[in-house]
């Protein structure tokens, strides 16, 4: 790590990770958490599909294939996009734990330049729990799981109940999610996470 702020550094009486019982097996994939988000909805044509597969204990693996619509510099990935793409890895995790977050701070390193069509091969883990607060850590790698780190990121997330969403979101689509029995059913029960 090139170094991170103080509070991406979990304080002393952090806890590890405990992976819930029911969290997807390893080698499961995640499936999106709402099919309109940037970065793991199926119905959003410019978003990253980013496809998200449990791994063991508290940590995960990602792909994501970057498009023509996601360039900042000509042939070559936005800046942006590759921390949405870091944001949704790691906001991803969460489901392991069976805990509702919300990103609170993330910090990127941009190590090496990303190319349209290449695949970014994430990876990333939960470092510790402190109350609500969510310490994980997570690279992008090009050519491979094993490839070099292209880019890279730590990241605290904050716990939040279903109602930070219903409080803070748009009428329209919090109604239309609100009528998605499923979506309610998994919203909750997560909120009574053991
Ligand atoms: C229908 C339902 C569907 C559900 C779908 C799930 C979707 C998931 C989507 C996933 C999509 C991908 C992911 C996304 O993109 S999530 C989208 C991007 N993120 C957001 O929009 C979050 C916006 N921020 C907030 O809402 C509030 O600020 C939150 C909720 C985060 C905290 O406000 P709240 O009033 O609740 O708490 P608090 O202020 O008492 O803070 C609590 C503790 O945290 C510490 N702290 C806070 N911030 C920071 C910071 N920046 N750096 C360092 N530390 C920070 C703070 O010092 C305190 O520590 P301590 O004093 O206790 O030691």
């Amino acid at each position: 790590m090139s170094g991170s702020s103080s509070s991406l550094k979990p304080p002393a009486d952090a806890s590890a990770p405990v992976r819930h019982p029911e969290a997807p097996s390893p080698g499961e994939l995640l499936g999106a958490h709402y099919d309109q988000c940037f970065g793991c909805g199926g119905e959003q044509p410019h978003g990253l599909l980013l496809e998200a597969r449990a791994g063991e204990g508290v940590s995960l693996t990602a792909e994501f294939t970057v498009q023509p619509a996601h360039q900042g510099a000509p042939g070559l990935a936005h800046g942006g996009v590759l921390a949405s793409a870091l944001d949704e890895t790691l906001g991803s995790l969460n489901w392991l734990l069976r805990t509702i977050a919300v990103t609170g701070r993330l910090e990127t390193d941009f190590v090496r330049p990303v190319p349209v069509g290449s695949v970014l091969h994430l990876q990333a883990r939960v470092t510790a729990v402190a109350g609500r607060k969510i310490y994980s850590t997570a690279t992008g790698r090009l050519g491979g799981p094993d490839g070099p780190v292209a880019v890279r990121a730590d990241a605290l997330f904050i716990e939040v109940k279903v109602d930070h969403f219903v409080d803070n979101g748009r009428p329209e689509e919090i109604r239309a999610a609100m009528n998605d029995p499923d979506q309610v059913r998994r919203a909750r029960a997560f909120e009574v996470n053991p």
